[in-house]
């Protein structure tokens, strides 16, 4: 029997997928997304435990250890990954949360599911905490854990952090259970979101929709909370921009067998001129189906040269069940046949395109081969590929041409910056990264390598944490919601 933990992240993925293979064995396999790279280093490096599901229905298993963690897998049927994952997660509040670029579908079965396997996630972590912990709650499919948490442990210290974009409040309005999911989210001592927009709107909602009173004044990055009073309660919300182990992956980067690599992939592609590169999850979101309008464009423009460049699209697959991203899938593998079908010859792809996980060795080495880098979400809570492109970049070479509507953004701002619906735009600015002058790109790459290795995930972690830690001090002055303006 495993120890309760004084540390508790409960996320809806473990950091490991079990993976059934088709001889009936399985094994464990890295899990998709930013939100476990960002975590599990954090989690290792404080023997923490980690409450989450194993990315496979009916796993049932006592929590076990591996590699100085603990995990606890919580079980979900097959009809539970319906309902609550693919359908009011990710059919619901991911296109909610991100602009609604798809229409968001709001089913009452799909919410009642939510609620119900939220609870089974709170009572897991309220199993895996020792007396007085803290549990660090993350991300959009657990934001009615942090409530049903504290009715079961009120002696816990409760953290919860967004890592998609909390939406403008009109958006945000559409939502049937908009009440619920806001006392939900209430339920924790400290909300972090990656930008002050995000904690601006949440207060905003706070105020006018539960009539709470909330703190005066801008929120800032890593500075200045703004507070909401529940009843006796002070619950703190402040803004928490994510990072990446930016110093590990500088030094791996380095290694003389990926320097290696990243010339061996250059030859295999053909040694062309320009290697241009995207990192996906293959997602709506990712802009994937920009990048390469854009590069058809370009080439037709006689602006890009075929012959001379080459385009790697590294789609990992995601939410392979939900409709939106079937049909989008389609679409993308559709693109990318036609920019080959007219300017492809034998043996010599424009594009080549590669749907399925990547070893990370492997991406490292994508990361020091590519001239230019492609970023260009529609809309991003963060993306960490942009941050792992610079910390890969010690001979300050390469591009990285970055959408305005990714959190990213907000820090990285000597990146060639492109506003994904405007395509002209997008097509310039892939020109620009492509025809750089060296010593531009080096100043460049120079200033956004100095923010990502300076504002790594333990700075991350470690204000989040503090500021959790702090959260019975004193707060600022409160406006009832009466005198509440627009967020801005
Ligand atoms: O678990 P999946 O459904 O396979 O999805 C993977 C993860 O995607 C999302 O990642 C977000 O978190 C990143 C780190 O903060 C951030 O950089 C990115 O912008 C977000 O999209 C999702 O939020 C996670 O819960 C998923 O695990
Ligand atoms: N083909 C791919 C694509 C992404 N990834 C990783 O998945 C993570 C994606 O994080 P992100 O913050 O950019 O975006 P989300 O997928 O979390 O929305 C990064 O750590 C990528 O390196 C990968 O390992 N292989």
């Amino acid at each position: 029997m495993l120890t309760e933990s004084d540390f508790v992240v409960v996320a809806n993925r473990l950091p490991v997928d079990l993976e059934r293979l088709p001889d009936g064995t399985t094994r464990w396999k890295r899990s998709p997304g930013g939100l476990v790279t960002a975590l599990e280093p954090i989690l290792r490096a404080n023997r923490g435990a980690w409450v989450g599901w194993a990315g496979v229905a009916d796993v049932e298993m006592d929590p076990f250890v591996e590699d100085d963690l603990v995990l606890h897998a919580v079980p979900l049927s097959a009809d539970e990954i319906a309902d609550y994952y693919e359908g009011f997660s990710n059919a619901a509040l991911w296109p909610l949360y991100h602009d609604v670029i798809v229409r968001p579908e709001y089913q009452r079965e799909w919410w009642n599911v939510y609620v119900e396997v939220n609870r089974r996630f709170a009572e897991a972590a309220a199993k895996a905490a020792a007396e007085g912990a803290t549990v660090w709650i993350q991300d959009y499919q657990l934001q009615l854990v942090p409530k049903m948490l504290r009715m079961l442990r009120p002696d816990l210290t409760i953290g919860f952090f967004l890592h998609i974009p909390f939406p403008p409040v009109e958006l945000f309005m559409q939502m049937p259970w908009r009440t619920e999911i806001v006392e939900g989210l209430l339920g924790a001592d400290l909300i972090g979101f990656h930008l002050p927009g995000g904690a601006q709107n949440f207060l905003y909602l706070a105020r006018q929709l539960l009539g709470h009173q909330t703190s005066r004044g801008n929120v800032g990055v890593r500075s200045k909370l703004g507070v909401v009073q529940v009843g006796f309660r002070t619950v703190r919300v402040g803004a928490f921009p994510i990072s990446i182990a930016s110093g590990e992956l500088d030094e791996q980067s380095r290694r003389k067998s990926i320097r290696d690599r990243a010339k061996a992939i250059r030859k295999e592609l053909g040694n062309p001129k320009k290697v241009v590169l995207g990192v996906d999850r293959l997602d709506y979101t990712k802009g994937i189906d920009v990048r390469l309008d854009a590069l058809h464009e370009l080439i037709a423009e006689k602006r890009v040269d075929p012959t001379d460049t080459v385009m790697v699209q590294l789609a990992t697959p995601s939410r392979e069940r939900v409709d939106s991203y079937v049909h989008m899938r389609g679409e993308i593998e559709k693109m990318v046949s036609r920019i080959n079908g007219e300017y492809a010859e034998v043996g010599r792809p424009v594009v080549h395109y590669i749907h399925r996980p990547v070893p990370r060795e492997e991406l490292i080495a994508f990361f020091v081969a590519a001239d230019v880098m492609l970023v260009t979400p529609l809309r991003d809570g963060m993306n960490l590929v942009a941050k792992e492109y610079i910390a890969c970049r010690s001979d300050l070479g390469g591009a990285l041409v970055l959408s305005e509507f990714t959190g990213a953004a907000a820090e990285l701002r000597q990146a060639f910056l492109c506003n994904p619906h405007d395509l002209e735009n997008v097509k310039d600015k892939m020109e620009a990264a492509l025809t750089q002058p060296r010593d531009e790109g080096r100043r460049r790459m120079r200033a956004l390598r100095r923010q990502v290795l300076t504002h790594d995930v333990d700075r991350w972690a470690r204000s989040f944490l503090d500021a959790l830690s702090h959260s019975g001090a004193a707060g600022p002055a409160l406006i009832a919601p009466e005198e509440a303006s627009e967020p801005e």
